[in-house]
């Protein structure tokens, strides 16, 4: 299974340790297309590698269209985050939400309201990981019967 692993950047990397906890875990369960997105110097990574703005559209495009799901931890609200969800749900690709309540912002209800995307609540990476499991393999036995 492609997954989309999508995570504030520009929003801010308070939660970055997070992501980066989450990718492995998904990981064991299925290929993560966006790796970077856990890695601490992504964007001086991505400016080293002379990728333009439009270049890092283009390529998240691409893994949008790519990923057999999409997992966003939206406990920072970001632009990004909320783009790439509102074009996987136009592509009908499964959406899972993380959010760890009791955080500054409260979830967006363009998220919360949304039922074609799940939200989940969670405190810890690990305590998470049953969820991202049955998610992963919801959607992979889905697919295989397709
Ligand atoms: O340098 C980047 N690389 C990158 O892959 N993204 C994508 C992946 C993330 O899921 C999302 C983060 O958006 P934002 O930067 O608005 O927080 O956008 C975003 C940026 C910077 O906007």
């Amino acid at each position: 299974m492609d997954i989309f692993f999508s995570g504030s950047i520009r929003g801010g990397r308070s939660d970055v340790d997070v992501y980066a906890t989450l990718i492995d875990i998904l990981e064991r369960h299925g290929t993560v297309l966006t790796e970077h997105i856990g890695t601490e110097g992504v964007e001086a990574d991505e400016a080293a590698a002379g990728l333009t703005d439009t270049d890092i559209y283009e390529q998240d495009l691409a893994w949008l269209q790519q990923a057999d799901v999409v997992v966003a931890e939206v406990t920072t609200p970001s632009l990004g985050v909320g783009y790439e969800i509102g074009r996987a749900v136009a592509r009908e690709t499964p959406v899972l939400c993380l959010y760890r309540p009791g955080a500054e912002h409260e979830l967006s209800a363009m998220i919360r309201g949304n039922d074609a995307v799940e939200v989940t609540e969670y405190r810890t990476p690990s305590a998470v990981e049953p969820v991202l499991e049955a998610f992963v393999r919801r959607h992979r036995e889905a697919r295989d019967r397709r």
